[in-house]
């Protein structure tokens, strides 16, 4: 891009650094569409939220690990009509390579799991939180960024690892204050949808897709749905049978249906068996309609919703065993979970369950003349270096100018450095809630 000053060309005629039209004009001050800044009060929230994400997290053992915002635009392009796929943030870079911005974080995990190969020893317990972009229209209006908590289990087949996963976000809504009554679990598997299409005889390789168009079942029309269907080539009885094991109310309702050799109904049994003894039992419940919108699951599937039915999902995740070998990979068995930063906030406001945050200083340091500016400096120092916060006031100010700031961050007391005091080491401090005050000597205060 070329810059103000033209590039910084040396010469005899240096180019002004902003022209003179461009002196007047005022850029936009607001982020790009679809995106958020975070002054310190969001900040505050945010930071909140993500510390619950984190300790939940260590709770469970789990390590934490990072990925680039850009990726190669392939690691995301999958050809079974996901609307992630629709909305990638993709673009041409200046060495004319396709690269996107992360639309979701497991496919950037599945990259490095294949990286690090042998040298990882299974199972990987592993956390990220990340951004993640998806470039929409904005007659939409939606967010075009946000954050997402990872959890994700690689090297464990069995359902005890979709069970802990599952634990840990009951543990994250416990710690602030969410309880059963005002969200659920609906959970599923996909292997429901696989043993059926193998029953009517569908290619595998149309499982991805299947799943797609009937996770827009509560979106779209369902003479859509059976439309979209069609044109995979499924057969209309089985489709007509397909879409109604998806309205199955229970688990023994579907054992009649699809039988109880398969995998699905022993995984799901077993399932809610560990619910139990994970102790969340009234999280969660069977729903055959749940298949989430993400192409490369397998098994166990699962979202969060809330009970009054006013939000988009809180967060889902499940079982995704092929996905290392879409990238040329060996396959270990993998499952994992999204939970976004944006509707577990408004969840939070409609449980006026939203934390009150304000900023916290234990001291704001002041110089009761100009020429006491170093030694408040000094004193600002020491009570640092025994962690304590400190605002310093960095220019002489009225007093009435100082108690207002000590309002303003909170300060817990006022510590004033002045002339006679200090000749003796001493400083004055005010407890701004008591209004108590006293002398002590720098060295005694702590
Ligand atoms: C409720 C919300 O903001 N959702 C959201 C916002 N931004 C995204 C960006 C990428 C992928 C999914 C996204 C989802």
């Amino acid at each position: 891009c070329a810059a103000a000053n033209g590039g910084g060309r040396s010469g005899s005629i240096v180019a002004p650094l902003v022209t003179e039209e461009d002196f007047h004009k005022k850029i936009d001050v607001n982020p790009p569409k679809g995106t958020r800044d975070f002054p310190p009060e969001d900040m505050r929230l945010r930071n909140w939220l993500f510390n619950h994400f984190k300790e939940v997290s260590r709770l469970y053992g789990y390590e934490e690990v990072d990925y680039p915002v850009l990726e190669t635009e392939a690691l995301f392009i999958r050809k079974a009509g996901e609307e992630i796929r629709d909305q990638l943030y993709c673009f041409e870079d200046r060495g004319n390579r396709r690269v996107a911005l992360r639309p979701e974080l497991t496919p950037s995990l599945a990259r490095l799991v294949i990286q690090k190969g042998k040298s990882v020893s299974l199972p990987l317990k592993w956390f990220a939180i990340g951004q993640c972009w998806r470039y929409e229209r904005m007659t939409r209006g939606r967010r075009r960024e946000h954050y997402q908590w990872n959890m994700d289990i690689i090297g464990v087949p069995q359902v005890t690892a979709e069970a802990e996963l599952i634990s840990s976000i009951v543990t994250f809504f416990k710690r602030i204050g969410i309880t059963a009554s005002d969200v659920g679990f609906k959970v599923s598997s996909r292997k429901v949808l696989q043993e059926l299409l193998k029953k009517y005889g569908v290619p595998e390789d149309l499982f991805g897709r299947v799943c797609i168009i009937i996770d827009k079942i509560e979106k779209i029309p369902i003479d859509e749905i059976k439309k979209e269907l069609g044109f995979t080539g499924i057969s209309e009885d089985a489709i007509e049978q397909l879409l109604q094991v998806l309205s199955v109310k229970s688990l023994d309702d579907l054992e009649d249906i699809i039988g109880g050799a398969g995998e699905a109904i022993a995984d799901l049994k077993q399932l809610f068996s560990l619910a139990e003894k994970f102790g969340y039992s009234e999280w969660i419940q069977f729903d055959a309609s749940v298949v989430r919108g993400l192409a490369y699951y397998t098994g166990i599937v699962f979202e969060g919703f809330d009970r009054k039915g006013k939000l988009r999902a809180i967060c889902g995740g499940g079982r995704y065993d092929r996905l290392l070998s879409t990238y040329g990979g060996d396959d270990f068995p993998a499952c994992g979970f999204g939970f976004g930063d944006a509707v577990i906030v408004e969840l939070l406001k409609e449980k006026d369950l939203l934390p009150e945050l304000g900023q916290e200083v234990e001291n704001i340091v002041c110089a009761l003349d100009k020429d006491l500016q170093g030694a408040a400096a000094t004193v600002a120092t020491a009570l640092r270096d025994k962690g304590q916060t400190v605002d310093l006031v960095l220019e002489s100010k009225p007093m009435k100018w100082v108690f207002k700031r000590a309002a303003r961050v909170n300060a817990r007391r006022l510590v004033l450095v002045g002339k006679t005091e200090w000749e003796d080491g001493s400083v004055s401090v005010k407890v701004l809630s008591s209004g108590e005050q006293f002398q002590v000597k720098l060295s005694d205060l702590e």
